[in-house]
């Protein structure tokens, strides 16, 4: 098939789970520095569980790699992962949260939901459904990152000025960009006609489990209440 700008095209098929999940209520709160802290709190250490699974299937991107150049863009994300951690260590040490108190916290069914899919798309399918699978959490927090960016510039005070300038930064736009040329090239060698209805579909969902994991956060803050 005609596979010409392809993560546009899956993202115009996918647009009201993207829209749900790059737009969601957690977001426009985060934006406006609203978004309270249990809230965020809750979402981080949800987050750290998450990022363990995540570098899970970055190695299982590696293991599906048809090619030493695919093996090493897969390499690249796991780095980047370990990276994305310390953030995460570092805002929960500010809260007196220290790494062992982040490991034991029981995994919520959002973040169990969303890793496992993402997981089960690797081992069933190839390294185009697991790319695919993967890119909604690199692509979409890149285009978060860009849109809560002018919010910093506003608000010196902004209380979630770390997290929004680690995915504004110019390196994690770079690496969200290296994600689409990827798919790119992924998709000029096996995406068909038949599969782009599939393609779509695993896009979406992992969308909607984004969203979902949004709300996770308030739900838990809400429930510790
Ligand atoms: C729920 C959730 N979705 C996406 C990300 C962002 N993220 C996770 S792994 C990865 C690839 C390399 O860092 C990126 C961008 C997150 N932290 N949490």
């Amino acid at each position: 098939m005609n596979t010409s700008a392809i993560f546009e095209r899956i993202k115009a098929a996918a647009i009201e789970d993207w829209q749900r999940y790059v737009d969601h209520e957690f977001i426009r709160q985060m934006e406006a520095g609203t978004l309270a802290q249990a809230v965020f709190q809750q979402y981080l250490i949800q987050d750290y569980l998450f990022l363990i699974q995540y570098a899970r299937a970055y190695a299982l991107a590696i293991y599906k790699s048809p090619t030493l150049e695919d093996m090493q863009l897969a390499q690249g994300g796991l780095n980047a992962i370990l990276g994305e951690m310390h953030l995460h260590i570092r805002l929960c040490e500010g809260w007196g949260l220290k790494k062992a108190d982040l490991i034991a916290a029981p995994e919520h069914a959002a973040t169990i939901a969303y890793t496992r899919y993402v997981l089960d798309c690797g081992q069933r399918g190839d390294l185009l459904d697991l790319h695919v699978a993967l890119a909604p959490c690199m692509i979409g927090y890149a285009e978060i990152g860009r849109r809560l960016a002018p919010a910093l510039a506003a608000n010196p005070n902004h209380p979630y000025r770390e997290w929004i300038s680690e995915y504004a930064s110019e390196g994690f736009q770079q690496a969200a960009q290296a994600s689409i040329n990827h798919m790119q090239q992924l998709a000029d060698r096996a995406l068909t006609e038949a599969r782009f209805l599939d393609i779509v579909a695993i896009f979406s969902k992992a969308s909607q489990l984004e969203a979902d994991f949004w709300q996770m956060g308030f739900d838990l803050a809400r429930e510790k209440n």
